[in-house]
């Protein structure tokens, strides 16, 4: 077998497992490898990994470890986690940042990081690393336009307005100030030497992929053809540069797909066709895209599962086209009655997650190029502090970011019947790797 064989080139540093084969996550036409057999995401998004990494300050060390207990034996293999979060002002952001003005970062925080990827790689689980956000509970890319443009970072939970916030964010992949900045940054995260095992990040195979930014968008739904075309462009050369920073990892945009994209599949198709985008994303938001109304869940569940069916059946028909793996690696719904209560019940969120496991096994079974899923979001030990469900600085990290309610979607550690669901999933996920 080719293996060993990274889509970008290979590497002679690349660490080969006793039977010669690639430790790294690979590519080979539209499916995973992993150490010369087949590789499936059943995994998590963890944000906040890496903040409860840190020696000090937000550190949870120990409550680190039991999470990572705990997702390991539901046969989670796979965390998504933001790697870079920049200081602002915005109150619905997370505090503190990796990033406290250009060029000046939180080593306690991104030792953090390294705790995480080491703890990761005693577990035989993997992390996909997003460096950037477009949304503002990191500070993100509207973060760096209040660096680079001078204009106030936006916090749509205050403007109400996400039109006017996305059109205004975009700008950041034409600001040459802000490309500058975020490049720095690039180096300082991908080139980093992780300072509890000595390894560099680059030689690490626990590390499965760099990814540009969660939920990178090209503007409002309105996009023009030039925010189309400066979208497509920053996406092929970020790209690109951090495939020549390193070798052996493979590289995704992050973006939500046709969501994510003005609705535009030709816009969604050009933008990952370029050979630096190793894989595609995409992610499932049926609430949060008005499918289904968590008020009246027996009028709009039909509605929401016919177009999240769709959705799901549309996106594996275009990775099919474009010849590469496609990772579902968002996908959430609120509790029964829509309430952030850790004591409420998840019987709606169970069927929908269900729902999407059997989809996806089923047409990964057919040999199709999905590659598997990471469910929105891990909760576990965390609990809301606030009767107001909002989270302040010295609360709990938990599934949910600053910018929601506590509880809104967090799958956490009493939710058995989820966790439950997880686990049989993953089990059946597992079985496809050969
Ligand atoms: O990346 C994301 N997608 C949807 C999540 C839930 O609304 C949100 O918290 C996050 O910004």
């Amino acid at each position: 077998a080719m293996a060993g064989l990274v889509s970008g080139a290979a590497s002679a540093a690349a660490p080969v497992s006793a039977a010669g084969k690639s430790e790294f996550v690979t590519v080979k036409k539209t499916h995973f490898a992993r150490k010369g057999k087949s590789y499936y995401i059943a995994g998590a998004n963890f944000w906040y990994g890496g903040y409860l990494g840190s020696p000090s300050g937000v550190g949870e060390r120990a409550r680190l470890r039991k999470e990572l207990d705990t997702m390991k034996a539901l046969g989670i293999n796979n965390v998504r986690v933001l790697a870079v979060s920049e200081k602002t002002a915005m109150t619905s952001a997370v505090r503190p940042a990796t990033t406290n003005g250009p060029g000046k970062y939180d080593e306690d925080l991104l030792a953090g990081l390294d705790f995480l990827v080491d703890e990761l790689g005693k577990r035989d689980m993997t992390v996909v690393l997003y460096l950037n956000n477009f949304w503002q509970w990191s500070g993100g890319m509207t973060q760096y336009l209040n660096w680079f443009e001078g204009t106030p970072a936006i916090d749509p939970n205050v403007t109400k307005d996400y039109d006017d916030y996305m059109a205004k964010t975009a700008r950041f992949y034409a600001n040459k100030d802000a490309q500058k900045e975020f490049r720095g940054t690039i180096r300082k995260i991908v080139g980093r030497v992780n300072t509890i095992n000595g390894k560099a990040y680059r030689d690490d195979p626990v590390i499965m992929s760099w990814q540009l930014a969660n939920e990178p968008r090209p503007g409002n739904g309105k996009a023009s053809d030039k925010e189309k075309a400066v979208y497509t462009k920053w996406i092929a050369e970020t790209a690109q540069y951090i495939h020549e920073l390193d070798k052996n990892h493979l590289v995704s945009s992050g973006s939500e797909g046709l969501a994510g994209s003005a609705q535009d599949a030709k816009l969604f198709m050009a933008s990952h066709s370029s050979k630096h985008i190793d894989y595609l994303t995409y992610h499932l938001w049926p609430k949060n895209w008005g499918w289904f109304d968590s008020k009246k869940p027996v009028e709009s569940w039909d509605g929401a599962i016919a177009k999240s069916r769709d959705y799901l059946n549309t996106h594996i028909d275009m990775a099919k086209t474009l010849g590469k793996p496609i990772v579902l690696e968002e996908f959430g719904l609120d509790r029964d009655g829509a309430s952030f209560d850790i004591k409420s019940g998840t019987k709606i969120r169970d069927r929908f997650y269900g729902e999407i496991f059997e989809l996806i096994q089923r047409r990964a079974a057919n040999g199709e190029p999905i590659a598997g899923w990471n469910f929105w979001a891990w909760g576990g030990a965390g609990r809301a502090a606030n009767a107001d469900y909002w989270w302040k600085q010295g609360n709990d990290f938990m599934g949910d970011p600053p910018q929601e309610e506590q509880g809104l979607y967090s799958v956490f550690d009493t939710d058995a019947s989820s966790l439950a669901l997880i686990k049989d999933h993953a089990a059946k996920l597992r079985l496809l790797q050969k």
